[in-house]
């Protein structure tokens, strides 16, 4: 038996034997974060600064170990990061390989990937070493996806963390699959609905050949809907990605190629439903691969840079006519800020009045 070729630690090619480990069809068992508190109370308590990047999309928290959550903390985490689609940590020096693997597990079963190199000890752990993975011609511009959307259970959450980090450049950017959702029109909207599109691992065939690595286990391809109910927030996204969308079903290949290529376009273009951030060693993001899209910017040669990811399998991707949206969820809210500030105007041109009232 052909055994592991090990480099600095990271498996770079799999031996048969890892090549068997790969039971991709491992659906999560329970939603996780679905029926946590709105509020969530428990989680916020050990805030101590929260940074929204934009009104709808991505939150930095600080005050949060990761490695120290309790049960109900996690789970409300869980439904944070489904409806925020991202959430930011630093400092995370806590989360080592094994707190790595047990935070995902609170979630679900972990993915093994079919091609990224693993930990030495640990197939559920990949390594991003750009040293070991440049940025080549498969890993730039486009290569915007939602993580390994190919499998029959694709990835609910990914948890990312960076250890070395390049001295600049190197930053990894999300778009928000509820709001691209949202802005479609109602004719386009009930047009994509109706749809389901092939999802392929055939690019790690394609890069298999490129690096010369072996794969581990089978290489699925999947059926899916183009529009997703998220099971925790129950609002519907785009689920579509230019690196592993290959083909939408029913249509002629042409019209595939033009919905697909447009899909691709906005998740890439529409830059008001985007959030960028910066790492710094010992940063994490972990992410809603059923509702958002991302992808890494390959800036930063000469300097290179280490990641660590999990990945934990959510359930089989559905749609359902009847689940809301995030538009309509924020419609209280927005409307709620808009009074506030309309109150706070009032009150300073009262002020004012008042003011030149006193000094006419
Ligand atoms: O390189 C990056 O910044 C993103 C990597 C990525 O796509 C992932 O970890 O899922
Ligand atoms: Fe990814």
């Amino acid at each position: 038996m052909a055994s592991n070729v090990v480099e600095n630690g990271i498996i770079v090619s799999a031996s048969e034997q890892d090549a068997t480990l790969a039971d991709r069809n491992t659906f999560a068992t329970r939603v996780a974060g679905k029926g946590a508190d709105p509020e969530k109370k428990a989680l916020f308590a050990s805030v101590t600064k929260r940074i929204d990047y934009t009104p709808k999309f991505g939150t930095e928290l600080h005050g949060i170990n990761l490695t120290k959550l309790t049960e109900q903390q996690s789970e409300e985490l869980a439904a944070l990061i489904a409806e925020r689609g991202v959430v930011f940590f630093r400092d995370q020096d806590d989360l080592n390989n094994d707190e790595h693997v047990k935070l995902g597990r609170r979630w679900g079963p972990l993915h093994i990937h079919p091609l990224v190199p693993h930990n030495q000890n640990n197939p559920e752990i990949i390594v991003l070493d750009s040293r070991v993975s440049p940025p080549t011609r498969f890993n730039t511009n486009d290569s915007w996806h939602s993580d390994v959307s190919f499998e029959p259970a694709p990835a609910s959450f990914s948890i990312l963390k960076f250890e070395d980090i390049p001295e600049s450049g190197g930053d990894t950017i999300w778009s928000n699959g509820y709001e691209l959702y949202d802005d479609l029109s109602p004719a386009f909207k009930t047009f994509l609905e109706g749809l389901t599109a092939i999802h392929s691992s055939d690019i790690f065939k394609t890069l298999t050949a490129f690096t010369g690595r072996k794969t581990f286990g089978k290489l699925n391809d999947s059926e899916h809907p183009v529009v997703r109910t998220n099971p925790v927030t129950g609002w519907k996204s785009i689920y579509s990605n230019p690196v592993f969308t290959r083909e939408i079903v029913g249509v002629t290949p042409s019209e595939s190629k033009a919905i697909l290529d447009y899909l691709a376009d906005i998740v890439a273009k529409k830059l008001q439903y985007q959030v960028r951030f910066s790492w710094q060693k010992n940063s994490v993001a972990i992410w809603d691969n059923r509702s958002t899209f991302h992808t890494g910017v390959p800036d930063f040669r000469p300097y290179h840079r280490r990641g660590i990811r999990v990945t934990v399998s959510g359930e089989k991707p559905y749609f359902d006519a009847n689940s809301g949206s995030q538009a309509k969820a924020w419609e209280a809210t927005s409307n709620a800020i808009i009074a506030k500030q309309e109150a706070a105007e009032r009150l300073k041109a009262e002020a004012q009045a008042n003011t030149s009232a006193k000094t006419a």
